[in-house]
């Protein structure tokens, strides 16, 4: 291990984070930044229904009910789910940025197992920004927000244009997003002033 980078360590020239001057006011509700996304989409009948809210700084709250569908073992959420959460939490800070990024890398630590049935209270920020990579980190509490951490992540974005996923979703998807004048509007309070 010595020696290797995991890429998730901001260079020594990387800033800190500026919360963008229209963001969301700290405690206002996001919403989903797609409809359809497994992490925070309404409309997605099989996803967590995940809840960001702006935080101060560049940072953002979220809560999660773990649902018997998200199980791993019986009675316990499934590893693979609670780093959703901890993702689709990590991606929320776009709105606060206000910049469209992805994940590129996301290192997730399980501290103690997560019962079916509990709210998991989920905190992200952004610790730094060099180019279009975004650091981050994020926590899951149980018990309350000011609970035991159950899972954290350290997190690389990178920024990425509307372009992306022109690029590369399928067909169908795109053409709906595109013809939708909510997600239009979703796209448009991402996007960066010239
Ligand atoms: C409309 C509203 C929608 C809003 C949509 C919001 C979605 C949020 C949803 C929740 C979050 C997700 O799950 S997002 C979905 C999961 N993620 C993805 O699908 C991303 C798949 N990966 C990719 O498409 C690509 O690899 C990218 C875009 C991440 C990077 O490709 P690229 O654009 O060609 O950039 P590239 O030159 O490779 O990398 C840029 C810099 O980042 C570094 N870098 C890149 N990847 C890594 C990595 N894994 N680990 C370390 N470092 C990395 C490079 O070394 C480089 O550093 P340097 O040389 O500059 O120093």
């Amino acid at each position: 291990m010595s020696g290797r980078t995991t890429g998730l360590t901001p260079p020594d020239e990387a800033r800190p984070p500026v919360r963008h001057p229209d963001a969301p006011a700290p405690g206002e509700l996001l919403g989903s930044h797609y409809d359809q996304c497994f992490g925070c989409g309404a409309g997605q009948p099989h996803g967590l229904h995940l809840e960001a809210r702006a935080g101060e700084g560049v940072s953002v709250t979220a809560e999660f009910t773990v649902q018997p569908a998200h199980q791993g073992a019986p009675g316990l959420a499934h590893g693979g789910v609670l780093a959703t959460a901890l993702d689709e939490t990590l991606g929320a800070l776009n709105w606060v940025l206000r910049v469209i990024a992805v994940t590129g890398r996301l290192e997730t630590d399980f501290l103690s197992p997560v019962p079916v049935g509990t709210v998991l209270h989920l905190e992200a920020e952004v610790t730094a920004v060099h180019g279009r990579k975004i650091y981050s980190t994020a926590t899951g509490r149980i018990g309350g927000p000011d609970g035991p951490v159950a899972v954290r992540a350290q997190a690389l974005f990178i920024e990425v244009r509307v372009e992306h996923f022109i690029a590369n979703g399928r067909p169908d998807e795109i053409n709906a997003a595109l013809a939708d004048p909510d997600q239009l509007r979703v796209a448009r309070a991402f996007e960066v002033n010239p």
